[in-house]
């Protein structure tokens, strides 16, 4: 993967992809472990680039994942049907397995987050750092991973009591992916095995969605795609709130106070329950 970042906070080891946890006695991390070391089945065997019906990766993930920008044929965004938080059918890029070449259209996630990312302070210092870009990025645009360590729930929320009681950041991420009724969930903590995605603030009007793509191994990567154009300087920001995001009075939990600025504020970042 293309990816020359690092982190000016020594104290943070930048990862550009997601790495396990620490080793834990459980099954949860077993499986973690296992579906690191795997390969997923999709292969195709399309020449140069892929195309739908043929290509057996496009099968599996129902539709189109990316279709070239209106405004520059050689990006590839999103494809408008999986901005939506229903979008339900998983993205699966080509792989290490298969016979299309570099230049598909059906590889971007894999090739790293964008160069023109910067980390800067944010104007309400209160917020922290934040993620910001030097150029424009079009709709649909491939942003960045926010990549850390996979860990499991128990870990997760250690982790995240340790956080709350010591009035410190947190940045683990909770995803949850339905599929026949059931709910699968992957933790990623980018605290202190992270890449340039930790950055990335809350906001209630966020300019990027977090997607699930799998590329190679089972376990989704946190992609960051942008659902509008955005301009140079502009913090780059997503949603925390899931589907299990609770809106827990802040007298119950000790809720962060949302700094979005933005007229669609609620007031509280999400509180993940794990
Ligand atoms: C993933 S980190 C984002 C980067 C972080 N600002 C930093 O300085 O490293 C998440 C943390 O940033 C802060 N944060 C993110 N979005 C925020 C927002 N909209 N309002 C207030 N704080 C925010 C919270 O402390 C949150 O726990």
């Amino acid at each position: 993967m293309n990816d020359d970042f690092s982190h000016h906070d020594h104290t943070v080891m930048y990862i550009s992809e997601n790495v396990p946890g620490p080793s834990e006695n459980s099954l949860e991390y077993n499986k973690i472990v296992e579906d690191f070391n795997s390969q997923l089945t999709n292969k195709c065997n399309c020449d140069h680039v892929c195309e739908p019906p043929i290509c057996s990766c496009l099968q599996q993930s129902e539709s189109r994942n990316y279709v070239v920008s209106d405004s520059d044929k050689n990006l590839f965004c999103l494809n408008e049907t999986r901005m939506k938080d229903d979008a339900i059918s998983p993205v699966i890029e080509c792989n290490d397995l298969c016979s299309c070449d570099a230049n598909c259209g059906n590889r971007v996630v894999q090739k790293g987050p964008l160069k023109c990312l910067y980390v800067g302070m944010c104007t309400n210092e209160n917020k922290g750092l934040g993620l910001f870009c030097n150029n424009v990025i079009p709709k649909g645009t491939f942003v960045c991973e926010y990549a850390g360590e996979v860990i499991t729930k128990a870990q997760a929320n250690i982790r995240q009591q340790h956080n709350i009681l010591n009035g410190e950041m947190n940045y683990i991420f909770c995803l949850n992916e339905h599929s026949n009724d059931v709910i699968t969930q992957t933790f990623v903590d980018p605290s202190k095995l992270g890449n340039i995605g930790r950055y990335a603030n809350h906001s209630c009007d966020p300019n990027c969605i977090i997607v699930p793509v799998r590329v190679n191994i089972p376990i989704p990567k946190l992609a960051l795609f942008a659902t509008s154009n955005i301009s140079p300087h502009t913090e780059i920001t997503f949603n925390y709130g899931s589907s299990n995001s609770t809106d827990l009075v802040p007298a119950i939990v000790d809720r962060t106070k949302c700094l979005c600025n933005t007229s669609k504020c609620k007031g509280w970042l999400p509180y993940q329950m794990f």
